[in-house]
């Protein structure tokens, strides 16, 4: 395509990435980097520059998807500073690149692409990490769409009850409040997840708020947030006592303070078990530790520009 690069935003995106397209194309894109074949993914560990002075850090994401076409960079800042800004917390834009000139196709809004790839991604290692016999035949009625979507893609139909802890009481409310009211929120984190099967750690701490003493045995925990080295969301005792998958081994050795100051082995990538390379351990605790992949982004990417370039050219 010649030309000005498309410009596709926030509400566009919105509009074109669906998870019935998007899950799929993950699995697939987890799949093949952890088959570390440089024809089908080519992803350096990202580049991170710390904005000190502010709180937060820069990420630089390129993947390089050579069978599929696919080049693309990722651009995100995350803060872990509270302030009175409305800005979002972790801010993105996503740019999709021609391999074969190098030319700019698409510059996007990143942080609907990164907010659906990133709760996808989650749902997937719920799918292999939770225990089968938490299985019903149906799902909790009255949560948000995009959860029931995402849960009954997977068949993960384990949501009997929705527990919500944040620091801010507010924050959690109101959360609770987007869900469609199928939830509740709690004061103490303990109360949050004492019985879960499953839990969801996403926040901007930088010291452990989870605690193995509180998670039941044979649960599974994904853990989005603490993506830098000194950042940490869950103790050594939960470190110690789970199975740990990641999704890149490279990333976590780098970036998951969870990881590296606890000192515990990644068992497993999350697509060497979607490969069949590895099992998934149902029955023991088990923790995925996100860190997010370039080649998450440009997946989610290519999806939203093809759409886009169906949409247009039909116009
Ligand atoms: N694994 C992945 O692929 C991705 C990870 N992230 C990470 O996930 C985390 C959350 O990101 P967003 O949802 O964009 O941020 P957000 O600001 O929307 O949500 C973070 C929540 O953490 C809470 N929080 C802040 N400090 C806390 C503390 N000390 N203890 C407990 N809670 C605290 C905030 O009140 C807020 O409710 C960040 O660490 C971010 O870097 C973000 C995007 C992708
Ligand atoms: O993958 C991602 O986009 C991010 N991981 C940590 C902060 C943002």
């Amino acid at each position: 395509m010649d030309g000005p690069p498309a410009v596709i935003w926030r509400e566009e995106v919105e509009r074109l990435l669906r998870y019935e397209d998007l899950v799929p194309r993950l699995e697939q894109a987890l799949g093949l980097f952890s088959r570390r074949d440089a024809a089908a993914v080519l992803q350096p560990v990202r580049t991170a520059v710390p904005l000190s002075k502010h709180g937060g850090f820069f990420l630089l994401m390129p993947a390089y998807m050579e069978q599929d076409g696919v080049l693309c960079t990722k651009l995100v800042c995350a803060y872990k500073r509270e302030d009175e800004s409305s800005l979002p917390a972790t801010q993105a834009t996503v740019m999709l690149l021609d391999p074969l000139y190098g030319n700019v196709k698409a510059v996007m809004d990143g942080e609907v692409i990164t907010a659906m790839r990133t709760a996808a991604v989650s749902a997937i290692s719920a799918k292999a990490g939770t225990p089968s016999r938490v299985s019903r035949p149906e799902p909790l009625r009255g949560l948000h769409p995009d959860c029931i979507v995402v849960f009954n893609l997977f068949n993960v139909r384990l949501l009997l009850q929705v527990r919500v802890w944040s620091h801010s009481k507010e924050r959690a409310e109101s959360f609770v409040a987007s869900l469609g009211g199928a939830a509740s929120a709690c004061v103490l984190v303990e109360a949050a997840v004492s019985g879960a099967d499953a839990i969801v750690t996403a926040t901007r701490s930088t010291e452990p708020l989870l605690l193995g003493r509180w998670v039941k045995p044979g649960a599974h925990v994904a853990a989005v947030g603490a993506c830098r080295p000194d950042w940490r969301e869950l103790d050594d005792r939960l470190m110690e006592e789970a199975v740990v998958y990641a999704d890149s081994r490279e990333a976590a050795m780098v970036e998951s303070g969870d990881i590296i100051l606890s000192g515990a082995e990644v068992f497993a990538e999350l697509g060497e078990v979607l490969n069949g390379t590895k099992p998934a351990h149902r029955d023991k605790t088990t923790v995925f530790k996100s860190l997010g992949l370039a080649v998450e982004d440009a997946v989610s990417a290519k999806l939203v520009f093809d759409q886009w370039e169906d949409r247009t050219s039909s116009v």
